[in-house]
């Protein structure tokens, strides 16, 4: 039995099998004709997601919640145990590791090594760490075919394309926000619970003009809820001290205000921009809080976004459909988009996921120059250990009985 690592993306992920028999060499695959496979991929959690959202519940959860009340991490687990239990043939892992804390990644090595000597894998990567010992061949994805290649990696020309760590300047907002206070987010003793569940317990927090932290913890610590105290309309936000530039949430400024101040990226972003809008649009809406571009641009703010794409050598991409972009482009344009006001506060929610290790080293490298080069304090949140980034603080959460409680630390 042959186990195969594939690398690089895949066109249509939605439709992994029929794509993977047709990008690889026509031999290659032949066993698995006919046979029942499970495939572990983010469209195939999507599809269980919407189902929930349908019925109100999903067969990959036996505890009667709901599977969208799960975090990032706990989905993954979901359903591969479900896919599992399924005892497939054959189990195509599309990045099994994204995602996942880094013992849940060690848990799943080990599990998947185990596999390995009953059903035949395929894992499809884009990091080299996450390439499995078992794996017998690899093969690259190199215009639109699968291509034989040895397991020992790839090399820097493979995909790098511009070294953005060595910014000097970034373009001036055309407006700039008034005069901040000196700690933009404050959290005093904040506790959450979901239902008789306690998730956060007493977290203290400040987090200050220009500072840079990442955020970490195992999956379900409660980043997200914390996020969401900051970002969202978490109603669990009310009554609990927090403070947002300089008010307390929940007693002047509306949850549309508070948003103004904070540019904002997470993955699953790109969900919502569903139009057409072109590279420019995109990074221009960033000016006008849309998601995508509805009114039309002041003179002034087209050429703000075309110093961007200036600054990200990407000039020659402007008129291009975003959505049509390679992944690192677009994720290059959504932080763009999201810093193109100098916000005071920046949240980058797993910036790198999906991206090759190349590619993340590119944003890694743009957000410590956006670090440098602005008052725009950053909150980063990675469950990987991201080469290069240079965040000055940490607030880890540490899950507990009563909660996860943060602990800080200096780099
Ligand atoms: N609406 C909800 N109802 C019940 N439980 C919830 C709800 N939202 C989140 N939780 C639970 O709260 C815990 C914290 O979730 P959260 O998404 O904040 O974790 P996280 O640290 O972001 O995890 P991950 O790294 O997996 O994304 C999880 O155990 C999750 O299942």
């Amino acid at each position: 039995m042959k186990h195969y690592a594939i690398y690089g993306e895949i066109a249509d992920p939605e439709n992994l099998p029929a794509q993977l028999f047709k990008v690889m060499p026509e031999a290659e695959l032949s066993d698995l004709r006919g046979k029942q496979g499970a495939v572990f991929s983010n469209a195939e959690l999507e599809k269980h997601l919407e189902d929930d959202h349908r019925h109100g519940r999903s067969k990959l959860v036996n505890s009667g919640r709901s599977l969208c009340s799960l975090s990032a991490g706990e989905r993954r687990k979901a359903l591969l145990n479900y896919l599992l239990d399924q005892q497939p043939d054959f189990l195509i892992l599309d990045n099994p590791f994204d995602s996942l804390d880094r013992e849940s990644v060690e848990d799943l090595k080990l599990q998947l090594e185990k596999l390995s000597k009953e059903i035949q894998v395929i894992l499809l990567y884009h990091r080299q760490e996450d390439l499995l010992p078992f794996i017998d061949e690899v093969f690259r994805i190199k215009s639109g075919k699968a291509i034989r290649h040895s397991k020992a990696g790839f090399h820097p020309e493979d995909t790098s394309r511009v070294d953005l760590s060595q910014l000097q300047s970034l373009p001036p907002p055309p407006v700039c926000f008034k005069k901040q206070p000196e700690v933009l987010v404050k959290l005093e003793q904040v506790s959450v619970r979901y239902e008789d569940r306690p998730i956060l317990s007493n977290i203290s927090w400040e987090v200050k003009k220009g500072e840079f932290w990442k955020l970490s913890g195992p999956n379900g610590a409660g980043k997200t809820t914390l996020l969401s105290m900051i970002y969202g309309d978490n109603p669990k936000a009310y009554g609990e001290n927090i403070f947002l530039f300089g008010n307390r949430k929940g007693s002047g400024e509306t949850v549309w205000e508070i948003k103004r101040k904070i540019g904002y990226f997470s993955p699953n972003l790109t969900e919502f921009f569903t139009r057409r809008n072109t590279v420019l649009e995109m990074i221009i809406s960033g000016l006008l809080d849309s998601v995508g571009l509805y009114q039309k641009p002041s003179r002034q703010q087209v050429v703000c976004a075309e110093e961007w794409l200036k600054l990200l050598k990407m000039e020659d991409l402007q008129k291009k459909i975003f959505v049509d972009l390679p992944l690192l482009e677009q994720r290059e344009v959504l932080i763009a988009r999201a810093m193109i006001k100098h916000p005071p506060l920046l949240i980058l929610d797993e910036p790198t996921t999906g991206l090759n290790d190349e590619s993340a080293l590119t944003i890694t490298g743009l957000v410590n120059s956006i670090a440098r080069n602005s008052d725009t304090a950053i909150i980063y949140v990675s469950h990987r250990e991201e080469k290069g980034l240079m965040p000055e603080r940490e607030l880890s959460l540490i899950p507990g009985e009563k909660g996860s409680r943060g602990e800080i630390s200096s780099f």
